[in-house]
């Protein structure tokens, strides 16, 4: 069993980003901006934008972070978002999910330039994904495709079952997964709430993807011997040993489960470095106009 290192790895492209930043500078180009708005103060949402921070400190980029309380408007933050889409210092940005219930929020991922979209939530962008066309990847799967390839998963011709079909994650893998791609050419089956015996279709894949949040549904029966087991859950759970009160827990059992794997990843220190990075890489994108001219 192979331990799938998304610390390392995400460490591994954001020292690829770092290097090239370094060339844009020394060449007096432009240096990457990533900004952030933050409604409410959510734990996870909280960690996941200050790491965001955190990392473009360390790549040498510009971010900016808008926190807002969540009793915000809708009309204000469509004006916040009016304002990051013509300020040209702004490479991309992300207004981080989920919002408040009195806030629509298609309305507001749709208020986002497709241009400047970096999490690729935009229906634009969503639909240039699925049409093959240049588009900013969502960036846990996108992160998810790193792994197999830096380690060199074979994908080609292999049973991909996805469990999870939010439009963040396993909707967009599962598209993925089928494309005629390099990490891809699955077959393909995408499994939900409604799914009558998951455990049998589980049982059937060699890589198996899991994105529902539900701490440990994935048990040792239900995954066949030298399966690739991704694990994109992390779900905050009480542990009165922790300073913080509380530690992640992935969708997956992943003490009986990891000895039947071929490879496995952990919680944390999985696929969540990942998303990080694969932010950092759409913003570089976006800064060179790599997918918009
Ligand atoms: N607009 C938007 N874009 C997102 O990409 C987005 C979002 N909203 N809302 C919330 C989810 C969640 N998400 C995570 C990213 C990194 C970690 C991560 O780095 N996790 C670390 C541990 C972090 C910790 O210590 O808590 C790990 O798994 O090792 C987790 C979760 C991005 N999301």
């Amino acid at each position: 069993m192979t331990l799938l290192d998304g610390k390392k790895t995400s460490e591994a492209i954001q020292d690829e980003i770092a290097a090239e930043v370094t060339a844009l500078k020394a060449d007096g180009s432009k240096i990457p901006h990533l900004a952030a708005i933050l409604v409410g103060n959510d734990g996870g949402s909280v960690t996941y934008v200050n790491n965001k921070v955190l990392a473009c400190e360390r790549v040498g980029f510009v971010s900016s972070l808008f926190h807002y309380e969540d009793t915000i408007t809708e009309e204000d933050l469509l004006n916040k978002i009016k304002e990051l889409n013509e300020d040209e210092e702004v490479d991309g940005f992300i207004v981080q999910l989920p919002l408040p219930k009195h806030i629509d929020t298609e309305k507001v991922l749709e208020a986002v330039d497709p241009k400047k979209d970096v999490d690729g939530f935009h229906p634009i962008n969503v639909g240039r994904m699925v049409a093959g066309l240049p588009a900013y990847l969502p960036a846990t799967p996108a992160g998810i495709l790193q792994l197999l390839q830096r380690y060199e998963i074979e994908t080609f011709g292999k049973h991909c079952v996805v469990v999870g079909r939010s439009n963040i994650v396993g909707s967009p893998m599962s598209i993925l997964m089928s494309k005629n791609a390099s990490p891809g050419n699955c077959t393909v089956t995408l499994c939900h709430r409604y799914t009558q015996d998951l455990a049998y279709h589980t049982r059937q894949a060699d890589i198996v993807i899991v994105a529902v949040g539900i701490p440990g549904l994935i048990t040792e029966d239900m995954v066949k011997e030298g399966a690739v087991v991704i694990d994109v859950g992390t779900t905050r759970v009480p542990d009165a040993s922790r300073k913080s009160g509380f530690r992640l827990r992935g969708d997956v059992d992943f003490d009986a489960v990891a000895p039947k794997c071929s490879y496995i990843t952990p919680v944390p220190g999985g696929v969540g470095p990942l998303t990080i990075a694969m932010l950092l890489k759409n913003t570089l994108s976006a800064s060179k106009k790599e997918v918009y001219a």
